[in-house]
């Protein structure tokens, strides 16, 4: 048996052609069942739905033999606990997104920077704002939540936020400007190791079907 670890969301769905490359169909919609896992048309090949942040655990521990997890949520990770075990053979360039800070229109972030102020910032991302601020020389008080980051400047909690943007209208919509880009963001399969020893044929070969589907222009 060959376990997937996804995410319900844009994880499953732009999944969702890369496994047809391998031959892989799902039988259920995750959005209209509540079972956790989901077989295939495949009798040796099924799909377990984990929180997006859960993917590396699961495949790092064997809970599952692969998976499909963002960049962002595979740095953090990595900063958590130590990501022995955890092999990540491709980008599969789906989930595109960027890493940014932003903050209110009416907020000088290169002033602040300039001055050498200490600036908080608001992120579910404290990994990456860490290094971002340190490479920069920033001083930065992180304050960690778990999500709606674009509250925290408009209600004073923050003076900027390290968020995910992609088309900038959730940014929009809460008048916060994105003021500095950090990095490009991607979705990776993640195999785990033990797992590609033992069933080195039948990975290697999903590896391959991916690798030819993913998508161009990416
Ligand atoms: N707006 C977006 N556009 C494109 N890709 C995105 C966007 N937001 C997030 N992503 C990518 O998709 C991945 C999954 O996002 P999703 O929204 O499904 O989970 P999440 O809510 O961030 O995670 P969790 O449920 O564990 O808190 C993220 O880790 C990121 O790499
Ligand atoms: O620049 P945009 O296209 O507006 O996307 C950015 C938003 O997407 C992510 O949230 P979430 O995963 O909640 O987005 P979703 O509502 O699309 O699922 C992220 O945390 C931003 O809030």
């Amino acid at each position: 048996m060959l376990t997937l670890a996804l995410s319900k969301g844009r994880i499953f769905e732009e999944t969702l052609p890369l496994l047809a490359a391998a031959g892989i169909v799902v039988t259920e919609d995750p959005e209209k069942t509540r079972k956790l896992i989901l077989a295939t048309n495949q009798p040796d090949v099924r799909v377990v739905l984990v929180r997006a942040t859960d993917v590396p655990t699961y495949v790092q521990h064997g809970g599952a033999d692969l998976g499909v997890a963002g960049k962002d949520v595979l740095i953090e990770h990595a900063a958590e606990s130590d990501a022995a075990g955890l092999y990540q053979p491709l980008d599969l360039q789906i989930a595109r997104c960027r890493m940014s800070v932003a903050t209110r229109a009416d907020f000088d972030y290169e002033a602040a920077v300039k001055q050498g102020s200490r600036i908080r910032v608001a992120t579910k991302y404290t990994a990456v704002a860490r290094q971002h601020f340190a490479d920069k020389g920033v001083h930065v008080d992180l304050i960690k939540l778990y999500g709606s980051m674009e509250l925290a400047p408009l209600t004073g909690l923050a003076d900027a936020i390290v968020d995910l943007v992609s088309t900038g209208s959730t940014l929009k919509a809460n008048k916060l400007v994105e003021v500095e880009r950090i990095m490009d963001i991607s979705s990776r399969l993640v195999v785990n190791q033990a797992a590609l020893k033992l069933k080195r044929e039948r990975i290697r070969a999903l590896i391959a079907a991916f690798a030819g589907a993913i998508p161009a222009n990416a």
